[in-house]
């Protein structure tokens, strides 16, 4: 079955093809196209240091207040007693290590096309840097089993059943804070059952990052600074950490998870459904000298023909109403920009 998300990046092509990750394990240094310059500024400044991202405890009774006031003030939290199984995290970072561990001729057989959105490359904001970045990815929307077919002809199962049951099990845990987090805004009954309705024809992708240790940490990006599309996004650190957030008044902060913690969040979707009370986050992950880090996201929203803009009850519309496919188009095109060109 054809997922409508994967249907809207058909049309909205990033020229990726031409983009190939390097085989990374094998540089000694960190080549030219990979040399940021120095305005990215990757080390946080000292006074940052104390600074940290709100832990929410899903299972505290003051579950909606903490969590709404965790999405105005940072737009990203830690949540501890998610209920994911311990043994599914492990068993996602354990088959995403054995996939970014394969030789590069063979990840490079399930490149994604230029057209597509799932598979093995670089990230899809690639084309709006004038560098490249100490990363490669994998994007699952839906079944894997075509691509893990084609990685491990004879082993592929495992790999497809750590997926697909990670994804299921996102997928309430996702829709679970979605409506927590609206709890907290005065929404009409049609809003209501609308958020409430995502879960049955929702659409989400699931995307695995990998970033070497590096030679040289400083001079080069792991991910660059980028907010997420969709509603809300569900990051596994696996223990290592590399997540930084930018925050307004302090620069960038970095994130250090808990052990067992999920990190949540807000993306440009709920930015223009809750008219801007919760603000989408900007994000960038940076790499380190000795640890191959892994991380997983799970990326949440609503189907792609769905047409939304900001609830009724927030004050005047700063943003029209569209479609997630449209907006999806707008980002392709314009990356950052994209919040800016739907205001009123
Ligand atoms: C549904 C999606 C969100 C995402 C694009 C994607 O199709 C799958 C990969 C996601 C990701 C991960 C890295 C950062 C990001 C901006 C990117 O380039 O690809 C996000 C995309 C997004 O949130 O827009
Ligand atoms: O790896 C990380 O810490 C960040 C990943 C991320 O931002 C993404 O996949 O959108
Ligand atoms: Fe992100």
């Amino acid at each position: 079955q054809m997922s409508t998300l994967l249907e809207a990046y058909k049309d909205d092509p990033v020229q990726l093809h031409h983009l190939i990750p390097l085989d990374f394990p094998s540089l000694r240094a960190v080549p030219e196209s990979h040399v940021w310059p120095e305005s990215y500024n990757f080390r946080v400044s000292p006074s940052d240091e104390n600074l940290s991202i709100p832990i929410v405890d899903l299972k505290d009774p003051n579950i909606a207040d903490n969590i709404g006031r965790a999405c105005q003030t940072w737009g990203i939290f830690q949540v501890t007693n998610h209920g994911l199984p311990s043994g599914l995290l492990e068993d996602v970072e354990y088959e995403a290590r054995r996939l970014f561990s394969l030789p590069v001729e063979q990840k490079r057989k399930v490149l994604r096309s230029p057209c597509g959105a799932t598979g093995y490359g670089c990230a899809r904001i690639t084309p709006f840097f004038p560098k490249l970045m100490w990363h490669e990815g994998f994007t699952v929307m839906g079944s894997s089993v075509d691509h893990a077919r084609v990685l491990w002809p004879h082993g592929y199962k495992r790999f497809c059943d750590a997926m697909d049951n990670y994804q299921k099990h996102m997928k309430t845990l996702a829709h679970n804070l979605f409506l927590t987090i609206l709890s907290s805004l005065d929404l009409s009954e049609p809003e209501k059952n609308w958020a409430a309705a995502v879960y049955d024809s929702e659409s989400n992708a699931l995307q695995l990052n990998s970033y070497p240790a590096c030679p040289d940490p400083t001079r080069t990006i792991g991910l660059a600074p980028h907010t997420d599309s969709l509603l809300l996004t569900i990051l596994h650190h696996c223990e290592t950490n590399g997540l930084q957030t930018f925050r307004d008044g302090f620069g960038w902060v970095p994130v250090h998870q808990v052990s067992g913690a999920l990190t949540v969040n807000v993306g440009d979707l709920l930015h223009i459904l809750s008219n801007g009370k919760f603000p989408t986050v900007c994000h960038r992950a940076v790499v380190n000298r000795t640890r191959h880090r892994i991380s997983v996201a799970y990326f949440y929203g609503p189907r792609a023909d769905s047409v939304f803009g900001p609830f009724s009850r927030l004050g005047f519309p700063r943003y029209r109403t569209l479609t997630l496919k449209e907006y999806i188009g707008i980002k392709a095109k314009h990356l950052d920009k994209a919040l800016s060109l739907i205001t009123n």
